[in-house]
């Protein structure tokens, strides 16, 4: 049974109200952090190492009840419908794990079974899939024989064969050389123009810069900034037309640490 269908462009893909969560409920980690994501966005969640970016990850995946506050996948949370919930969320860790004795086509084959999908529009995206992401001669591959990128690519196109309402991806971009890194972020259009939401966590700002609908910036479990990339300039005080979002970022960290950059 396909039980995320194709959904449109503006419908709520991800809606976070006053978060309070982390590993112990003496030491929250997270410390009311609110944000949302249409589908057909693309949010960057950007943060010094250790804000909170892969515990929030974790909560709005499910695997970390909050504390206080609440997390909508899909209009519902992990209480009301457990199925609609984990089904419309798809995630694609840093490091890709692929099974050594599976080629990508078999990998895609799997991933068409285990989620039930009707065979003949599995396969019609499957080729759809591998042609965004320019990887239809790579169909016979075994990861061992493929780059980081492509075993990336290989991970994201699992993904995106069940057509989720959000895809989660952390830190994309490393050991990608920048032609691949222009690469995926192309294929990431065409995956939200699909009606996709993308949360992206990353390091790497200048990939997000052009391209996010709206970022987030976490600072010791706190939101410090949210919005669109205008938005967030001007909350950091960087109007200037040659501000990056590197300076933006640094502006922020600056002022939430009362003048001192770093963390
Ligand atoms: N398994 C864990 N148990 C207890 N505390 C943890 C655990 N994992 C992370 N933390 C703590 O939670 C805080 C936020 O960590 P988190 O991994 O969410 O940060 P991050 O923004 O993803 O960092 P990075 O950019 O380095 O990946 C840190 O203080 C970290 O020490």
């Amino acid at each position: 049974m396909v039980v995320s269908e194709q959904g449109k462009a503006g419908e709520s893909a991800l809606v976070i109200k006053e978060l309070t969560g982390g590993y112990s409920r003496r030491r929250p980690v997270l410390h009311g952090v609110s944000m949302s994501l249409n589908r057909g966005e693309l949010l960057g969640l950007i943060g010094l190492n250790g804000a909170g970016k892969s515990t929030a990850i974790k909560h709005i995946l499910g695997l970390m009840i909050p504390h206080g506050g609440e997390v909508r996948v899909a209009g519902v949370t992990l209480e009301e419908n457990r199925e609609l919930y984990r089904s419309s969320v798809a995630y694609v860790p840093e490091q890709p794990s692929l099974f050594p004795n599976l080629t990508v086509k078999e990998h895609l084959q799997w991933t068409a079974m285990a989620y039930g999908l009707e065979p003949g529009a599995a396969w019609e995206r499957v080729d759809k899939l591998a042609a965004t992401f320019r990887m239809t001669e790579a169909m016979k591959a075994l990861p061992d024989t493929l780059s980081k990128g492509m075993k990336q690519k290989v991970m994201l196109m699992n993904a995106l064969l069940v057509q989720p309402a959000l895809l989660i991806i952390d830190e994309p971009f490393l050991g990608l050389d920048p032609l691949a890194i222009r690469g995926l972020i192309g294929a990431l259009d065409e995956v939200r123009e699909q009606g996709t939401a993308i949360l992206l966590s990353s390091h790497i700002l200048p990939a997000l810069e052009r391209k996010a609908n709206r970022l987030v910036v976490l600072h010791k479990g706190r939101l410090i900034a949210e919005g669109s990339p205008r938005e967030v300039m001007e909350q950091a005080g960087c109007s200037g037309a040659d501000a990056t979002l590197d300076d933006v970022f640094e502006a922020l960290v600056e002022a939430a640490e009362g003048g001192r950059a770093g963390g």
